[in-house]
């Protein structure tokens, strides 16, 4: 009987929308048992079977960064080309800022969906709340926060929406951590590529700013469907480098080998992920890497992703260096805004954006 009821109650988080939990359900081809990859992208599922396989066996790396950097550079390096993913530990941001961001975000997520609308994100600005209706092709069991560098837009943001309570503490919470992320962002990005011996100033010459990278917040309800649908479905990052803070929930996969490989949450870690613009400017050293989230029907679960986006007017291609007779470059170079009007339709059509530069030579 509990169980029934279970079904048939409407999730909280439903409430107000036009939407059932039914609605959430994928094919069952692209389901996260029984599918590589939602079937519509070949193209990112070359080289895989198409047999779900899950290993708990393989272990993630991690990178602790309190080491010396000549040590870190070769276990980055490797972690880096390998796996696309790795955790890091002794990153220097303090505890009590996670858990600070995390229980705001707690407070803004538990608001009426109608307060949260107040402050709807009108794209392309990452800026505001994204609602579980937000996507309607393919759903996602998930909301979202967007927020952007600079305080005062955060805490004007904010404060309209009446209830939330803190908007100061959180807003300068979100600029702090920005500002210690970022910092760490600039400091990974440097010793990867120093591992493949490039000056730092060519590297500068790409992540040189902070200013337009964003901050999302995700936030997944607890799901009656848990298993017929995901919080993110397999994708990409497209910007520079992510580094996500997980709550002790876990839920997060990423693909290693036709295998998907949870990545479970250890407490102060955070985990860093090649985006696809590493990968071009690594001319593929550094692989982006397909993963997901899926979601539980008893837990809710928060994240949140920091994502390194170079301003609209940086110049990016492969490193010239890493250009040679056994690697040509396999990337054409373009502007950071031309690549996000690519962007738009590489996830329309659930490509990798890397793939719109791709050098053909022959
Ligand atoms: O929340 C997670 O585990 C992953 C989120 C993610 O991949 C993203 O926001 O791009
Ligand atoms: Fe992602």
């Amino acid at each position: 009987m509990e169980m029934e009821d279970a079904r048939i109650a409407v999730p909280s988080c439903l409430e107000g929308t036009q939407l059932k939990s039914s609605d959430f359900i994928w094919p069952e081809s692209d389901r996260p048992y029984t599918s590589f990859f939602p079937s519509q992208d070949p193209a990112m599922a070359v080289g895989f079977s198409n047999e779900i396989q899950q290993r708990k066996d393989l272990e993630f790396p991690e990178v602790d960064l309190s080491l010396p950097d000549e040590e870190i550079l070769s276990i980055l390096r490797c972690a880096a080309s390998s796996w696309g993913f790795f955790r890091v530990r002794n990153h220097g941001i303090p505890q009590d800022l996670f858990e600070s961001i995390a229980r705001h975000a707690s407070d803004f997520f538990g608001l009426q969906l109608s307060e949260k609308r107040a402050i709807s994100r009108v794209p392309p600005l990452p800026l505001g709340y994204t609602s579980i209706e937000r996507s309607s092709d393919i759903k996602s069991w998930s909301e979202a926060l967007h927020l952007m560098p600079g305080r005062d837009k955060i805490c004007s943001l904010l404060h309209q929406v009446p209830s939330f309570r803190e908007p100061h503490s959180f807003s300068s919470d979100v600029d702090k951590y920005f500002s210690l992320v970022g910092a760490l962002a600039n400091r990974i990005i440097r010793l990867l590529f120093q591992g493949l011996q490039v000056d730092a100033e060519q590297v500068d010459a790409v992540f040189n700013s902070i200013e337009s990278s964003t901050l999302r917040i995700n936030y997944y309800p607890a799901c009656p469907v848990a298993d017929f649908t995901y919080g993110s479905p397999p994708h990409k990052d497209y910007g520079g480098l992510a580094i996500l803070h997980q709550d002790d929930v876990g839920g997060l996969e990423v693909l290693k080998d036709g295998c998907w490989v949870p990545v479970l949450p250890v407490k102060g870690c955070l985990i860093v992920n090649v985006g696809e613009l590493i990968q071009i400017v690594s001319n593929g050293r550094f692989p982006s890497v397909l993963h997901r989230s899926l979601v539980k029907c008893s837990q809710s679960r928060l994240s949140f992703v920091f994502f390194y986006f170079p301003s609209d007017d940086t110049w990016i291609g492969p490193i010239p260096k890493l250009i040679t007779e056994d690697c040509p470059a396999k990337y054409k170079s373009f502007y950071m805004r031309d690549y996000k009007s690519v962007f738009g339709k590489a996830q329309k059509a659930h490509q990798s954006p890397s793939l719109f530069f791709q050098e053909l030579t022959n």
